[in-house]
């Protein structure tokens, strides 16, 4: 089947391939897909500054994958994303799992030149708010605004001015939901996730989408700060709990022996 009939439906923002595909997976698959990470030999965990992580299917170097076979539980998640996007030439060989306390994120940045330029990005556990930023080859000079308040005073405001009808966005990840981006999405734009317990989803590509899947997530209980109440100031999630992500790309070069590099 053609890409676009398959992911067309989960489009969201104005960008061309950037896809959000809700309720990806059950939740008696998070479950066990939760179960088999928490399972893992502590060793498997590697702690970064500001989350940690588990690296499967090998090392990525920059010239290539130094390959190691992938669990079966980590296969039949890549499989059926690979037949159910149609956007990778073969099934992902590599799966980087990271898990972010509630006052963690990622920093702005793009992933690396070893990876097939499509990925696949899986989210367990609290939702959170992913931040694209054109990158900065694609920012024109600051331009400085003037604006003022009820009282006459005048404030210099900084407002950025992208090339090409680029403009920062965000994305909100509810659990169990599939992110896929590639090309200009992947290539123009940074991704982040801010290292606050409060996240704000107001004018998130796809609330609309994210939002109908609340209910059955029971993660937006009523007294939960991320209750909407239709008021703009209260589009939050307050982190409660731990998010997992696993992101899942194709190194293309993949090699067979180490000596041979
Ligand atoms: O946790 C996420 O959703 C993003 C992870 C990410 O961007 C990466 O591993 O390169
Ligand atoms: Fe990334």
């Amino acid at each position: 089947m053609e890409e676009k009939e398959k992911l067309g439906h989960y489009k969201v923002g104005s960008l061309p391939t950037l896809f959000y595909v809700p309720d990806f997976i059950t939740d008696s698959d998070q479950n066990l897909i939760l179960n088999n990470i928490y399972g893992a030999p502590a060793s498997k965990w590697k702690s970064l500054k500001n989350r940690r992580l588990q690296n499967w299917g090998g090392v990525v170097h920059q010239k290539g994958l130094l390959p190691q076979v992938l669990p079966t539980w980590l296969t039949n998640l890549t499989q059926k994303i690979y037949e159910e996007s149609g956007l990778f030439s073969s099934a992902m060989n590599h799966v980087l799992i990271n898990e972010y306390l509630p006052n963690q994120g990622i920093m702005p940045h793009q992933d690396g030149p070893a990876y097939f330029p499509v990925v696949a990005i899986l989210s367990l556990g609290s939702p959170v708010v992913m931040d694209f930023t054109p990158h900065a080859r694609l920012k024109l000079d600051s331009q400085d605004d003037f604006e003022k308040d009820s009282d006459g005073r005048t404030f210099e405001i900084e407002k950025d001015k992208w090339l090409d009808d680029h403009h920062p966005f965000s994305v909100l990840l509810m659990p169990r939901s599939l992110l896929i981006f590639k090309d200009k999405a992947y290539s123009d734009y940074l991704h982040g996730i801010k290292d606050c317990t409060l996240h704000c989803y107001d004018g998130a590509v796809n609330e609309t989408e994210a939002l109908k899947h609340k209910e059955s997530n029971g993660v937006f209980g009523s007294e939960d700060a991320s209750e909407t109440t239709g008021k703009e100031e209260h589009k939050n999630i307050s982190r409660t709990s731990n998010r997992i992500s696993l992101t899942c790309r194709l190194v293309p070069k993949v090699h067979k022996n180490l000596f041979r590099f």
